[in-house]
């Protein structure tokens, strides 16, 4: 499905939400710069060179808000983007480089573990996975850390337009089985693809729907 045809089926109020104004707001290095907690938060988790700040860019239909870059690891801050005054996106640094022998978890700053487990209007965490590697026990340990903390997440596919569609069937059942008694986590996964555009109103419509509640 092309994203023209999917944004023709997102709901006025997701269409105005990111169809309207977006920007960055700051990156933050310590729990005392956080902007205050008084509009819904949704964070984007995962390994670097997920495709986290493509798909940053293709929920907000901007080019270049969120950089990418093909050097893994670049981001360290926490960076916000404020949408409408509505809501905030909150790009979180990658985790767990391919050569990194620390974990996840404890390569991740401080920082992140805090605002994860302490952020009140925090409502949703979404961890990328790379279509083609599936979960690594890096995600893993990053699902136990949210479940732990009863923070609400959901996995979200990256880059499906790399594999076929019979293998992409395969991963999301794989990934659903893997999720499948975890508390904290939404049962649904979402494919997306930062290129096609798939799945992206769907990760708009959610976000917006908990928004207003
Ligand atoms: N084919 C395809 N390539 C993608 C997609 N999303 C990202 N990429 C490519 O994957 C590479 C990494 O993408 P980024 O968005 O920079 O990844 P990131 O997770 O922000 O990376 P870090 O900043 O290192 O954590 C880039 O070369 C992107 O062009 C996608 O949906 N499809």
């Amino acid at each position: 499905m092309t994203e023209e045809s999917q944004n023709t089926a997102l709901s006025e109020d997701a269409r105005k939400l990111f169809r309207g104004d977006c920007q960055f707001m700051l990156g933050v290095t310590t729990m005392a710069a956080l902007p205050p907690p008084d509009l819904p938060e949704f964070a984007f988790a995962g390994r670097s060179n997920v495709g986290k700040s493509s798909l940053i860019n293709r929920l907000t239909g901007r080019k270049a808000l969120a950089r990418t870059s093909n050097t893994p690891g670049r981001t360290r801050e926490l960076n916000f983007f404020d949408l409408g005054g509505r809501l905030r996106l909150v790009d979180l640094p990658g985790y767990g480089y391919a050569k990194a022998s620390r974990s996840a978890v404890e390569s991740w700053t401080g920082l992140t573990r805090d605002f994860l487990r302490g952020r009140p209007n925090l409502r949703r965490v979404h961890i990328l996975v790379d279509s083609r590697h599936g979960l690594k026990p890096v995600d893993e340990e990053t699902m136990s850390l949210l479940d732990e903390s009863a923070v609400p997440y959901q996995l979200v596919l990256t880059k499906i337009d790399k594999i076929k569609p019979t293998e992409a069937a395969r991963r999301i059942k794989a990934v659903g089985e893997a999720i499948g008694r975890r508390p904290a986590a939404h049962p649904d996964i979402i494919a997306t693809s930062s290129e096609t555009g798939d799945g992206i109103a769907a990760l708009r419509e959610g976000m917006t729907s908990i928004a207003a509640t």
